[in-house]
């Protein structure tokens, strides 16, 4: 039984008393003035019992008793101009208070500056942003470094006695609506600088979701890891204030735009899983859209929310993503093989002329260079190159239009056209295929066949160590630029397991709850 109860009992019991207590003395009266019957004198023997008289002496003695709690005294030492001080006891364990202070460098006097949501400080809600803090267990903060306090507190177990100048009300400045981020770098609170206070500060890794408690700091934002363990906040960069950093790094340190060192592969897979089972040259065409790293797309927090696919709606993109001969096509063959009725490839356009056994809207849509130029123009591809004299491309429409047959659409594109790709019509999930060690690509590619262009023909070769080292350096360097647009990184290794992995990965897009830009939920 808790306290409260305890005494809620003890507070009926006392009153039944005194209404008995009152009812005994006016009976008592009564029954003297009555004749005394057998029965009158019975009742006054039953009174006058020493446990009857006892329970009354007793409610007696409870009823002078004060239930309220003890306060502490107060120090004798308040001025008495010092108006409404508040001595505040808080008992701290080993768990830090959850409250930064500050010092005005003005006055010298040391406010809080921060209470973090669901700290002890929070939970107590005694104490305040905005309070000026006088003592700390009777020491005089006056003229103290913050660093000394914290010392103080930190040393501090048990009962911790504050002398605190209450701070103005700054009611309504707490933010209840619930955002979440997901995070798109590392963040270590103890090697930022700027950071007000390092214990304060919370590490998150890129591709953790927080949820963001409060916002009312400008510079320094309190969240917590959606569904970490800790229900305390910690501080984080706000996101206007870690974009001017990132900003401010990248004039400094590199004022050279980043050129992706890559062969011209460009658009080489998605206009090759065809129906044909034929495959073409790796550098077979030549990407025309920008491949210069985007240095306007400062990776910092992107607003999600959850999202479950209803069931029987459109099915979500599948996007792969990863480096020449890392094996895209062979893991979409697999899909395909697997449930040809419920996954699908697009279908390219081309320039070129048809040949004899090709079928148009079966291995591409034959257009005319005329008419694919005006498409071009028009923002139709998703991305396209010139081969011989001849365009290749793949149109939006062509992707809306397995997706309208209700399949899952399978996409390999070059990362920096993941951007085109991501919205609320496509919800791409984007699956970045990494090589695994040279060790094992020696060990695993040992029968793997790269196609090459010799002249007019296909001729096949097997893969060399230049080609892995290739392959490696060039999925480290997509991974570096846009590893933030990745929802899953499967390496390559044992082929099998691979696929099974991504197959996993795929039926959960469509039945479980994934977080999504909170722009793809509002259409
Ligand atoms: N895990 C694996 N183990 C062994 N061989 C593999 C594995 N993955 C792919 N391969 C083989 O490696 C070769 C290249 O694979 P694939 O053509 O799928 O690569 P890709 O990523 O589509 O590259 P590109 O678009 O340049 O052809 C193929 O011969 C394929 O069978």
């Amino acid at each position: 039984m808790d306290s409260s109860t305890t005494l809620t009992r003890i507070k009926l019991l006392l009153k039944m008393n005194e209404f008995l207590d009152i009812v005994l003395n006016r009976v008592s009266e009564e029954l003297q003035t009555k004749p005394l019957s057998a029965d009158i004198t019975e009742l006054l023997k039953l009174l006058s019992k020493p446990h009857v008289k006892s329970l009354l002496s007793v409610h007696d003695t409870v009823a002078q008793k004060s239930y309220d709690p003890e306060l502490p005294p107060l120090p004798d030492n308040i001025d008495d101009d010092e108006d409404s001080v508040k001595i505040i006891r808080l008992v701290k364990n080993k768990e830090p208070l959850g409250a930064t202070i500050k010092k005005d460098e003005k006055t010298g006097a040391i406010t809080i500056a921060r209470i973090m949501k669901g700290g002890a400080a929070d939970r107590s809600g005694l104490i305040h942003v905005g309070d000026e803090l006088k003592e700390v267990n009777g020491i005089p903060v006056e003229g103290k470094k913050p660093e000394d306090i914290i010392q103080i507190l930190s040393q501090s177990e048990g009962a911790i006695t504050f002398k605190v100048v209450p701070g103005p009300e700054t009611e309504g400045l707490s933010n209840e609506h619930k955002m979440y981020v997901k995070v798109l770098f590392d963040y270590d609170p103890e090697e930022d600088k700027a950071i007000p206070c390092k214990e304060a500060g919370m590490a998150f890794k890129k591709g953790d979701v927080l949820r963001v408690m409060s916002q009312e700091d400008a510079t320094w934002w309190q969240a917590k890891i959606e569904g970490g363990a800790n229900p305390r906040a910690g501080l984080i960069p706000s996101k206007h204030f870690q974009e001017r950093r990132f900003a401010l790094r990248q004039q400094t340190s590199n004022t050279q735009p980043q050129k992706v060192s890559r062969k011209p592969s460009g658009l080489r897979r998605s206009f090759r899983l065809s129906k044909r089972g034929k495959k073409t040259n790796k550098s077979m065409y030549e990407c025309k859209k920008s491949e210069q790293y985007d240095t306007a797309d400062v990776p910092t927090y992107e607003e999600v929310a959850p999202y479950c696919r209803a069931h029987g709606a459109k099915h979500r993109l599948v996007v792969l993503v990863g480096p020449t001969g890392v094996g895209l096509n062979e893991l979409k063959r697999k899909l395909l093989i697997s449930d040809p009725q419920h996954f699908s490839v697009t279908i390219p356009h081309t320039s070129r002329v048809k040949r004899n056994q090709e079928s148009d809207g079966v291995e591409y849509h034959f257009i005319s260079k005329h008419l694919f130029e005006a498409d071009i123009h028009n923002n139709k591809f998703i991305e396209y190159g010139e081969y011989k004299g001849s365009y290749y491309g793949t149109s939006l429409d062509s992707i809306r239009s397995v997706i309208a047959k209700n399949k899952v659409c399978l996409l390999d594109v070059q990362p920096h056209s993941l951007k085109h790709l991501r919205t609320a019509e496509f919800k791409p999930y984007v699956v970045f295929v990494k090589p695994p060690s040279i060790e094992r690509l020696r060990e695993t590619r040992k029968n793997a066949q790269m196609i090459s262009w010799k002249g007019d023909k296909d001729s096949s070769k097997p893969l060399t160590d230049e080609d892995f080292q290739e392959m490696i350096s060039a999925a480290q360097l997509m991974e570096n630029q846009s590893s933030h647009l990745f929802d899953l990184v499967i390496v390559n290794d044992e082929l099998a397991s691979a696929f099974s992995e991504l197959r996993q990965a795929l039926r959960k897009v469509e039945t479980e709850t994934h977080w999504v830009p909170v722009s793809w939920t509002h259409s």
